[in-house]
C-alpha cells in the first residue's frame, strides 16, 4: 500500500477506486464480420470477447421471463431496451476476470450509448469499425448457416436499415470524438485482421510509451 498506482486510484473522497476495465467497441452493419474478427484478436491481444447479440441470444435460450420479448425483436431486427442488454454485459465483464473487453455490436443505438456511459462511466478506448457495403453484407448473411431467425431475407432489410437510421449516428458521435478507427472489412478475413492488427499494435504501442 502507499504505492503511486494506489494514490492514483485513491479518489478525493478517499475510497480506493476500482480500476476501470478497457473496453473497445466493435461496430459494423449486420454481417460485416464483426465476430469474426473478433475472434482473431481473441486469439493475439488477450481481450475477452463479449458479443451483445450472443449474449441476448443466450437469455432467449435460458428460459428468462425476457426470452419471448428478446426473440420478437431480434426477428423483427429491432434494438432490444439498453436496460436488457448493459445488465448482461456487466455481468459478462464481472465473470469474465478479465480488465480488456471487445464488445462487438453495442451501443447499436443512442440509447445504448448513453445509458452505458451512465451506468458504468467506462468510455471505449476507441471503436473500430468494420466498414462494408451492403451488397457484400448481404451476401455474407444469406450464407452465414448458423440457423439464425434473423438470417433471412425479410429481416435483413430491417437490421440494415436500423443500422442506418440508429447505429451509424453512434458512430459518427464517436468520429467527432476522433475515437473511430474504420477498417476496409470488404476484403478477404485475412486482409481485415491485418488492418485490425495494425490498429491495436499502434495502440499497445502507444500504451508502452
Ligand atoms: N472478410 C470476410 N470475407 C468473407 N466472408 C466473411 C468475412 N468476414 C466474415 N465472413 C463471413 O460472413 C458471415 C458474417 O460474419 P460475422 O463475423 O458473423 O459478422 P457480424 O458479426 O458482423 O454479423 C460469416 O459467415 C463469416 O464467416
Ligand atoms: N446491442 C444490441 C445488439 C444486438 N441486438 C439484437 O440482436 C440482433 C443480432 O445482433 P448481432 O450483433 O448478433 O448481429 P450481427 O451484426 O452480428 O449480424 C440485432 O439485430 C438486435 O435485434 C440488440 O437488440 N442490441
Ligand atoms: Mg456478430
Amino acid at each position: 500500500m502507499g504505492t503511486v498506482v494506489d494514490a492514483a486510484n485513491t479518489e478525493a473522497n478517499g475510497s480506493i477506486a476500482e480500476k476501470k476495465p478497457t473496453v473497445v467497441f466493435v461496430l459494423g452493419g449486420p454481417g460485416s464480420g464483426k465476430g469474426t474478427q473478433c475472434a482473431n484478436i481473441v486469439q493475439h491481444f488477450g481481450y475477452t470477447h463479449l458479443s451483445a447479440g450472443d449474449l441476448l441470444r443466450a437469455e432467449i435460450k435460458s428460459g428468462s421471463e425476457n426470452g419471448t420479448m428478446i426473440d420478437d425483436m431480434i426477428k423483427e431486427g429491432k434494438i432490444v431496451p439498453s436496460e436488457v442488454t448493459i445488465k448482461l454485459l456487466q455481468k459478462a465483464i464481472q465473470e469474465s476476470g478479465n480488465d480488456k473487453f471487445l464488445i462487438d455490436g453495442f451501443p447499436r443505438n443512442e440509447e445504448n450509448r448513453a445509458a452505458f456511459e451512465e451506468v458504468t462511466k467506462i468510455e471505449p478506448e476507441f471503436v473500430l469499425f468494420f466498414d462494408c457495403s451492403e451488397e457484400e453484407m448481404e451476401r455474407r448473411l444469406l450464407s452465414r448457416n448458423q440457423g439464425r431467425a434473423d438470417d433471412n431475407i425479410e429481416t435483413i432489410r430491417k437490421r440494415f436499415k436500423v443500422f442506418l437510421e440508429s447505429s451509424l449516428p453512434v458512430i459518427q458521435y464517436y468520429e467527432s470524438k476522433g475515437k473511430v478507427r474504420k477498417i476496409d472489412a470488404a476484403k478477404p478475413v485475412e486482409e481485415v485482421f491485418e488492418s485490425v492488427k495494425a490498429v491495436l499494435k499502434a495502440k499497445d504501442e502507444k500504451a508502452a510509451v
